[in-house]
């Protein structure tokens, strides 16, 4: 009988990321599906590690992105998960949600969109009148960099005008929406999509606005846990009982974002305008998000991973040969992927 072909997928994650990503769950059951997961030494030149069939990363820095530039032009068909440049529109909250803006999806029960917003580069703009005057409060002040540091995720809402000026620039001021205090997240693996509900910041009434004053500082709050037993309680509750976003609207959007991001692997966060049910707001995309938190993570992360490397097998084989399409059949089927046949099916 033929033997089975292996694939290798090397991957350049931080170690934290590693050590969330990189569960023996997912590595076995790769492995049972003949994907080998083997991590890169960011040290070392690519070209003295590997072969790989896919690289997979989430690691910055300029002399990780020359290494990747030197390996793609010696290995044009390698599949780079995801190019440097398309993940860097995600670290700046305005290009990241200006390509949401510019979705052409046909809006007809629901509708979708960005909060109002600004940015704000300097101290001298928090006072002026004139740069946030069309702004409605409660607003929330998010730092501009999405680099994925504590520092970037620290965000404060804002009950009034006032509160704004011991911010610290640059920043985006975003208008807070009242959405029931569910966040949802739509996590994309190619072109699979999951939505799970998660907390958020609960709605700020009107009596509420006129009470308060100052700001509420916060930091990744769908990750939080409460002290208080009886809010983790309600929390829950709210979740238990919010409606799912229509799969179609999410799917669209996902669609959308992915051709026009050239990104397989992220998340957006959606809301629920409270006021009008059926209006929804993204108010954030991360590269390679949490994905152990995403149910079944381990199948759905293997599949795209076959899926991957079979394509570049495919096309490996018809580029190489005369008459490359008998040459790509047989590839695939020498190929040990099982499960891989139905990825496209599924999906
Ligand atoms: O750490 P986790 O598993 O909570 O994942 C974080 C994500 O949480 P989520 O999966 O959306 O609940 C988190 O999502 P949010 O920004 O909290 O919506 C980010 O994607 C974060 O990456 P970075 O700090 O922006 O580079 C993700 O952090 P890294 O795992 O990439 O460090
Ligand atoms: N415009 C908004 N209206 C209401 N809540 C928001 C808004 N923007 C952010 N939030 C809340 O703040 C949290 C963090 O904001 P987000 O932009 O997702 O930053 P991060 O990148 O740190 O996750 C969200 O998960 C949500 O609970
Ligand atoms: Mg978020
Ligand atoms: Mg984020």
């Amino acid at each position: 009988m033929e033997e089975s072909r292996r694939f290798t997928v090397g991957y350049a994650l931080a170690p934290k990321k590693k050590q969330s990503f990189i569960q023996p769950s997912l590595v076995n059951l790769a492995c049972e599906r003949g994907i080998d997961l083997v991590p890169i030494d960011t040290d070392r030149p690519l070209s003295v590690q590997g072969p790989f069939d896919c690289v997979l990363h989430k690691f910055y820095g300029e002399e990780w992105k020359a290494q990747l530039r030197d390996y793609a032009v010696k290995n044009p068909s390698l599949p780079i998960i995801d190019p440097p440049d398309a993940i860097e529109r995600l670290h700046n909250r305005i290009s990241m949600l200006q390509v949401v803006s510019e979705l052409e999806i046909p809006q007809e029960k629901e509708t979708f969109g960005i909060p109002s917003q600004i940015v704000v580069y300097d101290s001298m703009a928090l006072s002026d009148y004139g740069a946030v005057g069309a702004l409605r409060f409660p607003v929330i002040a998010k730092p501009l960099v999405a680099d994925g540091s504590a520092k970037s995720h620290k965000m404060s809402l804002v009950y009034h005008r006032a509160g704004l000026l011991k911010l610290k620039p640059p920043l985006v001021l975003q208008e807070f929406v009242n959405h029931g205090g569910v966040i949802f997240k739509v996590y994309v693996v190619g072109d699979y999509v999951k939505c799970v509900k998660r907390k958020s910041l609960p709605d700020v009434s009107l009596e509420k606005l006129d009470s308060t004053e100052g700001s509420l500082s916060f930091s990744q709050v769908s990750n939080m846990t409460t002290q208080n037993r009886n809010n983790e309680e309600y929390y829950e509750s709210l979740q238990l009982e919010a409606e799912m976003p229509p799969l179609s609207l999410l799917t669209d959007i996902a669609r959308g974002l992915r051709q026009a991001m050239r990104l397989h692997l992220f998340n957006f966060d959606i809301i629920r305008d409270s006021k009008a049910g059926n209006h929804y707001y993204v108010i954030d995309i991360n590269y390679f998000p949490g994905y152990a938190k995403m149910p079944s993570y381990e199948t759905v992360l293997t599949d795209f991973f076959c899926h991957i490397v079979n394509k570049k097998s495919a096309e490996d084989g018809a580029d190489s040969t005369v008459g490359g399409k008998g040459n790509e059949m047989k590839l695939l089927s020498s190929t040990y992927c099982g499960g891989t046949k139905d990825v496209e099916s599924e999906r």
